[in-house]
């Protein structure tokens, strides 16, 4: 059972990888995008600090620029003024530095407008560097008046103010442009921030909906599982169930067929204590039965633990006055009085055993497995479990009496003779077998015709059955009293020798001699011849002892009656 896969939880786990699969794709996807993204931002932020490196670079260049131009006018002026050659040091400094500063400039202009103000510079610089070289020549070789002159001429001014307006513009619109770069920059970062922000909740928000799923579908999974197990489990008790009733069945059938086979009350109820030993075990019980004054209860049999009592009276059973079955041993069940002491606190159920209406005894049970959680179950079971008993014994003792009958002599209640022929032989054999002794006695009733003459039929009826009642209690229980026909009596010893048997014979004759029977006022008396044989003392076989037992009571009777002929010896009486 454990093996199979509950279909409702199997594609329920389905459902469950698949969403969370999902969720991991989602999951994985904003991820990627959280970590992508700042690559982006980087680079366009990268891109922003260059172009800022650069622009701050042209601007400062620019200014040392002017500075330069600035310095080498003034060392210029005051060259011309001094005449002395260290005031052109700064003039010098910036004749050597200004050609790579341009350059530098062209290197980092990269945009058509740029460079084309760029050659503007370039050009204005140069006309002012050539200018001021000629002044300082002229200075050299001209003095101070003609120096002074081209000063004044003011083309060195114009240069100058031109280039300042010029490099001024440069160095504000980069200003502005550090400005903007600045500004996209910080933008930059609070995009950057921003986008970290919403990824950030994004992957919160997927990783709690993924939880949830996973909780949901896991709580879902558990669920189904739970019920798949339960229902896993009522099938298995189902199962257990359906196989113990159907053992039960099986048992019950084996039982019923066992019952049939069964000779006595006594054979049936053992099958049946051993049978309700096999089919519920745990339980102790016990079988009792009516016997024929039904003023009692014999126990028949009984198993397990049991020590209820042997005999008991009607009344001291529950179920037997309710007639119906009965829980005891309860705390406060009504107790039964069989109950043996040592198992009295144990559950108990007493079921009668009715068959055609009648109550032919009752079974008792006990054991904590009545108070199990399926005892209901079985209760129904033992309680048709023992009705089929009933049937059964009652059926037992049914063909019992039935065998009986037909065997039976109706008027004497002796055996007949089908029963003689039967265990004749059998005794027979056995005798023969055995090397023992078996003895027959032959009586016939002497002048029967008279007596029936005299008395009518009745009255020899009454005799018949008188001396019927005297062979049964003259002999043994192992000893078989039959009604040979018409006033025709024998009696089969076993284990009987001649001597015996002839001792027993004399007191039977004796017995019908003394008889003395009143009918309708009259008294009516009787004798009897007897003819006794045995083997193996007679000499013949056994086949033969019936003929010798006749023979001899042949002689009997014409040896003048009511006396004793033993077979080969002649009469004893
Ligand atoms: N009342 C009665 N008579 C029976 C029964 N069976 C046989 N008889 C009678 O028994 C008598 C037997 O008579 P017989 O065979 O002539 O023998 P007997 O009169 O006993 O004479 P002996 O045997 O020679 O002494 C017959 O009259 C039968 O009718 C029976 O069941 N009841």
């Amino acid at each position: 059972m454990r093996g199979l896969a509950p279909a409702g939880a199997s594609s329920l786990s389905m459902k469950l990888e698949n969403k969370l699969k999902l969720s991991a794709a989602c999951v994985i996807a904003v991820m990627s995008l959280v970590a992508i993204g700042p690559y982006f931002l980087n680079a366009q932020v990268r891109g922003v600090m260059s172009e800022l490196k650069r622009a701050s670079a042209v601007e400062r260049q620019y200014a040392t620029m002017l500075t330069l131009l600035a310095d080498a006018e003034a060392a210029e002026r005051g060259y011309v003024i001094t005449g002395r050659a260290e005031f052109l040091q700064p003039y010098n400094a910036a004749v050597g530095l200004l050609p790579a500063l341009r350059t530098n400039l062209r290197e980092r202009h990269t945009g058509t407008a740029e460079r084309m103000v760029l050659d503007q510079i370039e050009t204005l610089t140069s006309k002012k560097l050539d200018y001021m070289a000629q002044v300082v020549k002229t200075r050299d070789e001209r003095g101070f008046e003609a120096a002074q002159q081209l000063v004044d001429s003011g083309r060195g001014k114009t240069y100058m103010d031109q280039l300042r307006s010029l490099i001024g513009e440069q160095v504000s619109d980069y200003a502005l442009h550090r400005a903007d770069l600045r500004e996209t920059l910080t933008s930059s970062a609070d995009r950057a921030a921003s986008l970290a922000s919403i990824a950030t909740l994004a992957d919160i928000a997927l990783i709690i909906a993924v939880l949830f799923a996973a909780n949901r579908g896991l709580r879902q999974r558990l669920a189904a599982e739970s019920r798949a197990n339960e229902a896993s489990e009522q099938l298995r008790t189902a199962a257990a169930v359906a196989e113990k009733r159907n053992l039960q069945l099986l048992g019950g059938g084996d039982m019923l067929q066992a019952l049939e086979l069964a000779g006595t009350t006594d054979e049936s109820a053992g099958i049946v204590a051993r049978f309700f030993h096999r089919l519920l075990p745990g339980l102790s019980g016990s079988i009792y039965l009516y016997r024929n004054s039904r003023d009692v209860l014999e126990r028949k049999a009984s198993w397990g633990t049991a020590d209820d009592a042997e005999f008991i009276e009607p009344l001291e059973c529950w179920a037997l006055r309710k007639g119906s079955a009965h829980d005891g041993g309860h705390a406060h069940a009504l107790q039964c009085g069989h109950a043996g002491a040592s198992d009295a606190a144990l559950p108990r159920l007493c079921v009668p055993l009715v068959t055609q209406g009648n109550v032919i005894g009752f079974i008792t049970l006990q054991g904590t497995a009545l108070a199990a959680p399926d005892s209901a179950d079985d209760r129904a079971w033992i309680l048709r479990l023992a009705e089929q008993a009933a049937l059964a014994l009652s059926n037992v003792e049914l063909r019992a009496s039935l065998r009986l009958q037909s065997v039976i002599d109706p008027l004497t209640q002796l055996y007949n003779r089908r029963y003689l022929d039967e265990t004749l032989k059998r005794e027979l054999n056995r005798a023969q077998r055995r090397g023992t002794p078996v003895a027959v006695l032959m009586i016939d009733l002497d002048h029967f015709k008279r007596v029936n003459d005299t008395f009518g039929h009745e009255g020899g009826d009454l005799l018949l059955r008188s001396v019927a009642n005297i062979l049964k209690q003259s002999v043994r229980a192992c000893d078989v009293a039959c009604r040979y026909g018409g006033e025709e009596l024998i009696v089969l010893m076993p284990d009987c020798g001649l001597d015996s048997a002839a001792e027993r014979a004399e007191a039977i004759r004796a017995a019908i001699a003394g008889l003395h029977l009143s009918y309708n006022a009259q008294v009516l008396t009787a004798t009897a011849s007897l003819g006794v044989a045995a083997y193996p003392a007679c000499g013949g076989g056994p086949e033969l002892l019936v003929q010798e037992a006749d023979a001899a009571l042949y002689a009997a009777k014409r040896d003048g009656r009511n006396r004793v002929v033993v077979a080969g010896t002649g009469a004893v009486d």
